[in-house]
């Protein structure tokens, strides 16, 4: 094992377990939540006092309150290792921590200098006229920081041994989960010892259902010799794509380098906490979990850059889940981390966070090659897709309905100081019961005050706001928001608003839209990195001749009302930029047609 990586198959110490969580119960196996809590996230949610009852919170001052209260029963525990704010918790064995000398993870301290401002009309506009009401004084002498209840304790207990037996030895295990209650799994036979499925990674009906029929069988037949070269294989995604541009290029152009991250890290590294400071607590992210050979892979819904996602049926309960399973992408993440920071970035967002419109992670399960995966609550479709295969657009309620959705999650997300920074629509799941859910915490992590440093290689290409194209290292929430702005145009028009082929052509294509900025419109415009290139002269706001009050031709229509809050969406100073919370009470979604109920949103055909 290569210097610093973490040793992610240590056993379980139950009694450990039982004692940092005040266990009254002895703890029975998976995932270390106390009695009576259903999953880690009930569980967090309930310890940081961020459950649903909590959803729309911007109050501040009780933000704080819940970390005080957090930080006073963290006094009532045994004496732990103080950590500062991190959105990942893990553990290492100290031995390993002090053999590595750059074991630092990314984390930010920092909580918002500039409180939200009153939102203008703005955009290129010479008019912006001040419609909002003034920002409460209270908000803005708060000292916005990130509640340190969100960032510890947080994540789901993930612990691989190399019995195959999810975290536990096989003895452990028969104890914890009743003799009959685990099939041994084989590996090399299983469905989840090969990345593969069907050559257009879709299997038919027929398959789908003689795969269910009996697992194993049918699975042996078809992957025998097949798993030793999964690991090898999904490595060989990341190495043929950066071999050709140092980046991984995405369905919307989007080019992310591996790097980019790293470099965010090493920013964030020089103030930030590390790895040995929240090494001594917090859980660890490994522990208990249960082994992926509880579910039956089913078909692949999906790769990504950082994962695969499967559609897979929990062979006790029958219940479909999809499981992501987190690429090890090999290099510096490996051999330092042991595990790739996305992914724990995500796992452990994701596990914090409970919201109707924030998809559920059930659990993290593991196999025997170190894979670790993430069991979500299943949606037919994302939105991406979704308006790919859909003959007509969305009506103006279905809109409304996907919008008031997306925005509470963001609101949620804003409130709990996290940033998405890859909001588009391939990111945004729907299901059957007309819900929206965000997905994809890969690029989330926390911010707070005083504004930090981050790299700008954030949010995919189309729905990058401009500040990050013009290379502003300081950036917030403005920057979800203009994404969401992105959406609900694409949303209205099936088509996304601004389709860049690269960074510059992207602000070429903003700019021939919205006008040119200038000092005037957006102050420190002319001050940011890529402002002195000489872009398009269009000066005017030309947004409305895309959207315009009445059609003929069947195209997109929006109201006075509408176009209103997509042009504050998309306004060009990320301070004057409207806030989910502004947002959410605009008029449009009080203006007829309302918003479509979700019992009411139309049902599509599966997509597998
Ligand atoms: N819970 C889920 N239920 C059903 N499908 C899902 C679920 N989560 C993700 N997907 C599907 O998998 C796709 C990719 O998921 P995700 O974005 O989390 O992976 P990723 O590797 O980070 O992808 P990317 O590189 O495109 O960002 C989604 O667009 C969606 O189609």
């Amino acid at each position: 094992m290569a210097a610093g990586r973490v040793d992610v198959r240590r056993r379980i110490d139950v009694e450990k377990v039982n004692r940092e969580y005040g266990h009254t119960n002895p703890v029975k196996n998976v995932c270390n939540y106390p009695p009576n809590s259903k999953n880690s996230a009930s569980f967090h949610k309930s310890k940081l006092g961020l459950g649903p009852k909590r959803c729309g919170l911007d109050n501040v001052a009780r933000v704080k309150n819940d970390v005080r209260s957090m930080l006073d029963n963290e006094a009532k525990q045994p004496p732990q290792k103080k950590r500062k704010f991190s959105p990942i918790v893990w553990d290492l064995e100290n031995k390993e921590l002090s053999s590595s000398s750059k074991t630092r993870v990314i984390a930010t301290t920092t909580s918002l200098s500039s409180p939200p401002s009153p939102v203008k009309l703005s955009n290129s506009d010479s008019n912006q006229v001040d419609k909002q009401p003034p920002v409460s004084a209270d908000l803005i002498k708060e000292e916005r920081s990130p509640p340190e209840s969100l960032v510890s304790n947080s994540g789901a207990a993930l612990s691989p041994s190399p019995s195959g037996q999810g975290c536990q030895d096989d003895e452990q295990e028969k104890d914890l989960m009743g003799k009959d209650s685990f099939q041994t799994p084989n590996l090399f036979t299983s469905r989840w010892a090969s990345d593969d499925d069907d050559e257009d990674g879709s299997l038919t009906e027929e398959k789908i259902r003689s795969s269910s029929l009996e697992s194993g069988e049918f699975e042996r037949e078809e992957l025998e010799g097949d798993g030793v070269q999964s690991d090898e294989r999904s490595n060989n995604v990341l190495y043929a794509c950066k071999g050709e541009d140092k980046g991984c290029k995405l369905d919307s152009g989007y080019v992310m380098d591996i790097d980019d991250i790293r470099e965010e890290d090493a920013i964030a590294d020089q103030s930030d906490l590390d790895v040995e400071e929240s090494a001594g607590s917090g859980m660890n992210m490994l522990l208990g979990c249960r082994s992926v050979f509880e579910y039956e892979r089913l078909n692949k819904i999906s790769e990504g850059t950082y994962g695969i996602v499967y559609r897979a049926k929990d062979k006790k309960t029958g219940e479909i889940v999809a499981l992501k399973k987190e690429k090890i992408l090999g290099g510096r993440d490996l051999e330092e981390y042991g595990f790739p920071v996305t992914s724990l970035r995500e796992i452990n967002i994701l596990a914090s966070f409970l919201h109707p419109s924030i998809v559920k992670v059930k659990e993290v399960v593991v196999d025997d090659h170190d894979s670790v995966y993430m069991v979500m609550e299943y949606m037919e479709h994302d939105l991406k897709w979704l308006m790919d295969s859909m003959k007509r657009q969305f009506s103006t309620s279905d809109v409304k309905s996907l919008m008031l959705q997306l925005l509470e999650g963001v609101k949620y997300l804003h409130d709990n100081w996290v940033l998405h920074r890859d909001l588009k629509t391939s990111n945004l799941l729907l299901n059957n019961q007309g819900e929206l859910k965000i997905c994809d915490f890969g690029m989330a992590r926390l911010y707070g005050s005083p504004l930090k440093p981050y790299t700008t290689k954030v949010v995919t290409q189309w729905y990058r706001a401009p500040e990050l194209l013009l290379g502003a290292k300081k950036y917030s929430t403005a920057v979800d928001m203009w994404s969401v702005g992105c959406i609900m145009a694409e949303l209205l028009t099936k088509e996304p608003v601004f389709k860049g082929t690269n960074e510059i052509d992207q602000l070429r294509k903003i700019f021939d839209t919205l006008g040119v900025p200038n000092e005037k419109i957006w102050p420190g415009f002319s001050e940011l990195p890529g402002a002195k290139a000489n872009y398009s002269k269009q000066l005017y706001n030309l947004l409305r001749k895309k959207f315009p009050v009445a059609s003929f031709t069947g195209s997109a229509v929006l109201s006075d009302a509408g176009f209103d809050l997509l042009n504050r969406l998309l306004t060009y100073d990320p301070e004057k930029r409207i806030t989910a919370d502004d947002a959410l009470n605009h008029d449009w979604f009080r203006e007829i047609p309302l918003p479509k109920s979700k019992e009411f949103f139309p049902t599509f055909p599966p997509k597998v």
